[in-house]
């Protein structure tokens, strides 16, 4: 193993420490994957914004797009950190611009998420951040609203895959050659 291999063995260690599962939330037979821990342990935060910042940078993003609630969360440090700029992409009528709009299928629901069109044109490449795949409905759909708007999709960057849903068969075709890094997988 070299060393980098090290380091992240050992960030992937904390970052898992400080997720707490939640049986049966927000419906019985979910097990609901809570980062707030993650979130409260500013070394494990900055652990994980810089691995995803790095993502970014080896990926050749230009701009990062974050899926509300909890990718605005991990996004924008890690856009910041990586020199980049945010995007967020909102569940729909929460944005006040001019919108592009996407429906899409949750583990527990279903639900429509919107980008400002403006924000996002030819020649931007984009990296999606969120914590969670699950279904991979909500990454799909974001993927959908990047080509929309004439962009090209530079990765997807997630804390956690939630390998037994399938998210990663159903993201991988749709991404089109571009890179599903997931840091941890449960
Ligand atoms: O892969 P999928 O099946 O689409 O599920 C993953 C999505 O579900 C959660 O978001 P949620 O819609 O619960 O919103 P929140 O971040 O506002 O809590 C999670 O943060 C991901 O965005
Ligand atoms: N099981 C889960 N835990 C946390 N976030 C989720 N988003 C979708 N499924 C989830």
């Amino acid at each position: 193993m070299t060393g980098t291999d090290t380091a992240m063995t050992e960030i992937r260690d904390l970052l898992l420490s400080r997720i707490r599962d939640v049986p049966d939330y927000p419906t019985p037979g979910v097990l609901f994957k809570d980062i707030t821990p993650l979130l409260a342990d500013p070394a494990a935060f900055a652990a994980l914004t810089g691995a995803l910042a790095d993502l970014c940078a080896r990926t050749g993003a230009t701009k990062v797009v974050g899926l509300e609630a909890r990718g605005f969360i991990l996004g924008a440090p890690a856009a910041l950190r990586a020199g980049l700029g945010f995007i967020p992409v909102r569940k729909a009528g929460k944005l006040p611009g001019a919108t592009l709009s996407q429906s899409y299928d949750l583990e527990y629901g279903s639900a429509e998420i919107e980008v400002h069109a403006e924000d996002l044109a030819a020649g931007d490449r984009v990296m999606v951040i969120d914590d969670v795949l699950a279904t991979g409905g909500t990454a799909e759909a974001s993927l959908r609203l990047i080509r929309r708007a004439g962009a090209e999709v530079a990765g997807v960057a997630v804390l956690m895959e939630l390998g037994f849903l399938g998210g990663r068969e159903r993201l991988v075709p749709a991404l089109d050659g571009a890179p599903l890094e997931a840091l941890l997988t449960v």
